[in-house]
């Protein structure tokens, strides 16, 4: 069993998350708070390690009225245990879990930030050789009550859940710019298919403008 997965990103026209630099400001003040809303409703949020190291995100419900209760549980996947002890996801704000790959473990068990970070109230969770085994992941996560998840990216991580079947819904907000650059990060990284007939079809369910950006929602049709 697994969560309800929605990915939720904010992307240029030509498709790019943030530059090669990691600039990533583009969702306009009105989309910003239909995130936040979406943050409100689910049971917990997700993103890869390298979006944690490029954004120090709080990833809890800040933009938007809101109480301590209503942040979700925050999961990072993290396959290296790479996570950097200060960052502010591990604060008491929400509910944190750390997803290792096994080869990882021992390593991570060894050292000092791993008892920083467990005495801190940080849950850690090992699955997977290298990196982390996404299916394990959502099991895990479901069995312990988490029925709706929010993916916030980044590419690569977006992209390994859409391979491996784990997204039924996707949300994107199209904002009014142009970023270009072949090193720019895209909405989907990682290694791609290597044919249009291995794409992983969608099915358009709504559009609406928000401020002045573009919302899109698509269903995934595995
Ligand atoms: N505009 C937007 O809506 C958003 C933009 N971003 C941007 O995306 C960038 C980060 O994206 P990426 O570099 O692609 O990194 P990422 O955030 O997707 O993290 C990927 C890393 O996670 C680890 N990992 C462990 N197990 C994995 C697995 N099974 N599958 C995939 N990854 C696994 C690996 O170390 C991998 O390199 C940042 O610049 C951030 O600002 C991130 C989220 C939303
Ligand atoms: N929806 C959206 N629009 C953008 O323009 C963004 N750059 C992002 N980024 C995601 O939100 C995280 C930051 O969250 P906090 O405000 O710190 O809680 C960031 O790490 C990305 O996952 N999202």
């Amino acid at each position: 069993m697994k969560p309800y997965v929605i990915l939720n990103a904010a992307m240029t026209l030509d498709g790019k998350i943030a530059t090669e630099t990691g600039s990533s400001n583009i969702s306009g003040k009105e989309d910003l708070i239909r995130v936040h809303e979406l943050r409100k409703e689910v049971d917990a949020i997700m993103v890869g390690i390298n979006t944690v190291i490029a954004d120090d995100p709080r990833l809890t419900v800040h933009k938007i009225e809101s109480k301590k209760e209503d942040n979700p549980i925050r999961v990072v996947v993290d396959g290296k245990g790479r996570i950097p002890i200060e960052s502010r996801i591990t604060n008491d704000d929400a509910p944190t879990i750390i997803a290792v790959s096994d080869d990882y473990k021992s390593d991570l068990t060894a050292s000092d930030k791993y008892h920083v970070l467990k005495n801190n109230g940080v849950d850690f969770f090992f699955a997977g050789e290298n990196q982390v085994d996404l299916v394990k992941l959502m099991n895990y996560l479901y069995e312990k009550g988490v029925r709706t998840l929010m993916l916030e990216g980044g590419s690569t991580l977006n992209f390994s859940m859409i391979k491996d079947g784990l997204i039924d819904e996707i949300r994107i907000c199209v904002a009014p710019m142009v970023v270009g650059g072949v090193n720019a990060i895209s909405l989907f990284g990682g290694d791609g298919f290597m044919t249009m007939d291995e794409s992983v079809k969608l099915e358009l369910v709504d559009s609406f403008s928000c401020g002045k950006d573009l919302v899109l929602k698509y269903k995934v049709k595995y």
